[in-house]
């Protein structure tokens, strides 16, 4: 970053780097680096980039400062903030409102009191690092108030914002106290990305709804068509940009020596069963891990599968682990992987094996290659990445996909086992069927999936975005809108 700040800032709750405290008690800064640093980073180096976020523990005050190259400009929390903000306004009120209300949403005041005083401090923190006429690309369901803040300190700069989760639909946002702020937040932006098209539509309806401003009509297509808000004299873009992965690089990967006999070494690890089923997910009630040990314990009980020759590994990450349904969710999993191995399994062979840890890539990688089936079972889900790297993967064309239809992925990998994880017959039947497929069938459908993750990677996903965002000065609004008045006062 220069004395006059930075041509292109991304703001996300979360640096692309974590510091670590060392058993001896020293800190230093550990990079995760994922999909999202791994797309942006070469747009932030040519770009003159810093990224905005939270260093990810409590009460740590840092200067902005460079790393291998990237502009960092940490965003202090406190113990209480991360309390009602993260822990509560974010991830016990949004995430379960947006995830279809699987648990019950808290609505707090305080809670909702906190996440606008960060929102500002990550406002205040991206005008100071930003340069005249920056693009700023926000990310994400905690930093909804920002596009608004931001654009009222600083109106010359070129705003996007990506929702990394659904929008829900009118039924269940209506529920929210502070509704018409976050929709307001949201339109401070220029373009606000969504994984789907549904989530872009119903965030134009919100607009006319609550913010009392005229849309336009007609469907929004995937990174086509874009939707229209008119605020004032404002125009807010609206879309759909499906997320992705480094599909190249885990491709290139999974085909080294060193992962398959890995991979090999694993199924020996485990007996060599006839099928591996694979879950991999942060544990969190989203991910219906619930649902898939419930379908395979079924399985297991009606004597369809056989537990001499079918094995299930789920690694599951630690997550929110201070957040109440949460803490809840980690007891049921793991009393039913203790009830099916204690009904199911032998001394010295488990019939499910479960890692509650993150496991390093490279060996992560192997378990894919390894997974004659993949489980991936939400209940809900913005996109679900572990589908389209499980596929990524598969240049043996090897392996089954068994995917939730409640997931973004399942908007383009149309050949996996799709299931509804509603109905546990289906997912019993969709698990079968990948157990049993035709190895012919198999490869085809995974030809098909391939294609569909190679080609669209997750540079793809931030150049398609970018630019969008670009064209947004360029034209004004198209001339079918409609507005509340038209459609009427509309009931929940
Ligand atoms: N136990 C684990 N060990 C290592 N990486 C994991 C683990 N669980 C999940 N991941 C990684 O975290 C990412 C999860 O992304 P995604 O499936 O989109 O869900 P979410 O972002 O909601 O956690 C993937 O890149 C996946 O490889
Ligand atoms: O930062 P945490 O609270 O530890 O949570 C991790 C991230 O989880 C969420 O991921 C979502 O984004 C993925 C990529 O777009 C998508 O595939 C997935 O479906 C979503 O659940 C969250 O949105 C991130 O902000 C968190 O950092």
């Amino acid at each position: 970053m220069t004395a006059e700040g930075s041509d292109f800032v991304v703001v996300a709750n979360r640096l692309p780097v974590d510091l670590d405290t060392a058993p001896d008690g020293s800190r230093r800064w550990k990079r995760s680096p994922g999909g999202l640093v791994t797309a942006l980073e070469p747009i932030l180096r040519n770009n003159n980039g810093a990224w905005v976020g939270w260093p990810g523990v409590p009460d740590v005050e840092v200067e902005p400062f460079e790393d291998d190259g990237l502009e960092l400009v940490p965003v202090p929390l406190s113990e209480r903030e991360v309390a009602d903000y993260y822990e509560g306004f974010s991830n016990a009120t949004l995430w379960p409102l947006y995830h279809d209300v699987i648990v019950r949403p808290v609505y707090d005041r305080t809670w909702w009191e906190a996440y606008v005083e960060v929102n500002r401090r990550f406002a205040e923190a991206t005008s100071t690092a930003a340069a005249q006429n920056a693009t700023v690309w926000i990310q994400d369901y905690q930093l909804q108030l920002v596009p608004k803040m931001l654009r009222m300190l600083r109106p010359d700069l070129t705003i996007g914002f990506f929702l990394h989760i659904p929008f829900p639909p009118v039924e269940l946002f209506m529920q929210m106290p502070w509704r018409t702020e976050i929709v307001e937040g949201l339109l401070g932006a220029d373009l606000i990305g969504f994984h789907l098209p549904g989530g872009a539509q119903n965030f134009l309806y919100l607009s006319r709804r609550l913010a009392g401003q005229p849309t336009s009509r007609g469907n929004i297509g995937v990174r086509s068509k874009l939707g229209v808000v008119q605020v004032g004299f404002r125009t807010v873009r609206v879309g759909a940009f499906p997320i992705s992965i480094d599909s190249g690089e885990m491709d290139e990967k999974s085909k080294r020596k060193s992962i398959r006999d890995r991979a090999r070494e694993i199924r020996a690890e485990l007996g060599d069963p006839k099928v591996i089923m694979l879950g991999v997910d942060r544990l969190d009630y989203t991910k219906g891990i619930d649902v898939r040990l419930g379908a395979f314990h079924e399985l297991l009980l009606s004597e369809k599968v056989d537990p001499e020759d079918v094995v299930m590994i789920q690694v599951a990450t630690p997550s929110r682990e201070r957040v109440e349904s949460y803490r809840h969710m980690r007891g049921e999993i793991e009393s039913k992987v203790g009830r099916i191995n204690g009904e199911f399994g032998r001394v010295g062979h488990p019939v499910v094996h479960y890692l509650h840890r993150p496991i390093p890539r490279d060996e992560l990688i192997a378990y894919y290659v390894a997974a004659d089936v993949m489980l991936v079972t939400p209940i809900r889900d913005g996109m679900n990445l572990v589908a389209k790297e499980y596929v990524a993967c598969r240049s043996d064309l090897g392996g089954a996909l068994v995917l939730s239809e409640f997931t973004g992925a399942a908007a383009e990998l149309r050949q996996a086992y799709q299931c509804n994880p509603h109905d546990l017959d289906n997912v019993a039947d969709a698990m079968m069927a990948a157990i049993e497929q035709d190895p012919e069938d198999g490869r085809r459908h995974m030809r098909a999936m391939r294609r569909q993750v190679l080609a669209h990677d997750v540079d793809r996903w931030a150049r398609s975005f970018l630019a969008a965002l670009d064209r947004t000065g360029e034209d004004t609004a198209p001339t079918q809108m409609v507005s509340n008045r038209e459609i009427g006062q509309a009931t929940v």
